[in-house]
């Protein structure tokens, strides 16, 4: 299985965040962005995650499996800035709705809410309403969401803002857990998260520099 980025570029409002950018991962591999804030990782992420619609290119998904004219955000686990729960529900609701709602991409199987909080390291407080958690416990259980339904693209953007020493290892060991099974990973992040053989790509973005002149 391969996602394939095809020289995308993308804009935001009426600036060219960025151009031309290819790449092809495989199962088992991964990429990180890098790059100053504004420089458009964020940006590259929602484009590949089919959250926004590039300017130019196409992303592409590639499997045995899969069915012709497959989307390939439905291969995408998304995990943005935001957290995507609901703060009056129960962790365990939440995350109940999620993985029912993403249901699992052939090839794979989700595990148990429980399960997951467990990995997470936060088995205990499935019951309390997700709000009532700390910021960083909000943010495993966010992340505690990719393991209950399974999807081979994992796209994270800044994944561990918030996180504890102790979190940041969990969330590698998980995501390296991941690639072990064949998954694929994009990422940005401003701290390094201790990949093996990670690729990276440092965005530079657009800014200041004259339409003409790209
Ligand atoms: N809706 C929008 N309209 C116009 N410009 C936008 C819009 N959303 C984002 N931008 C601009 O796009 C550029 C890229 O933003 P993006 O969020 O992709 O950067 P980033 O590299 O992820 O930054 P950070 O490291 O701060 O998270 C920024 O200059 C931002 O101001």
């Amino acid at each position: 299985m391969r996602l394939t980025a095809e020289n995308l570029s993308a804009r935001r409002g009426e600036d060219l965040i960025f151009k031309d950018i290819s790449f092809t991962l495989g199962a088992g591999e991964s990429l990180v962005l890098t790059g100053r804030n504004g420089s458009g990782k964020s940006t590259l992420l929602r484009t590949v995650a089919g959250l926004l619609r590039p300017e130019t290119g196409r992303v592409a998904w590639t499997s045995d499996g899969a069915e012709a004219g497959m989307r390939a955000a439905e291969a995408c686990h998304y995990l943005g800035h935001r957290n995507a729960m609901k703060a009056e529900l129960s962790v365990s609701e939440n995350l109940a709705f999620w993985k029912d709602c993403f249901g699992d991409f052939s090839g794979g199987r989700g595990i148990s809410v429980g399960e997951a909080a467990e990995s997470v390291g936060l088995g205990g407080i499935t019951h309390l309403p997700f709000g009532y958690l700390s910021a960083g416990q909000q943010r495993r259980m966010a992340f505690a969401k990719l393991l209950v339904a399974w999807r081979p693209v994992w796209i994270l953007d800044e994944p561990t803002a918030a996180l504890d020493v102790n979190a940041e290892s969990v969330f590698t060991t998980l995501i390296e857990n991941h690639l072990a099974a064949g998954g694929i990973l994009l990422a940005a992040t401003h701290q390094p998260l201790g990949l093996q053989n990670a690729q990276e790509l440092k965005m530079t973005g657009f800014a200041g520099v004259m339409e003409n002149v790209w």
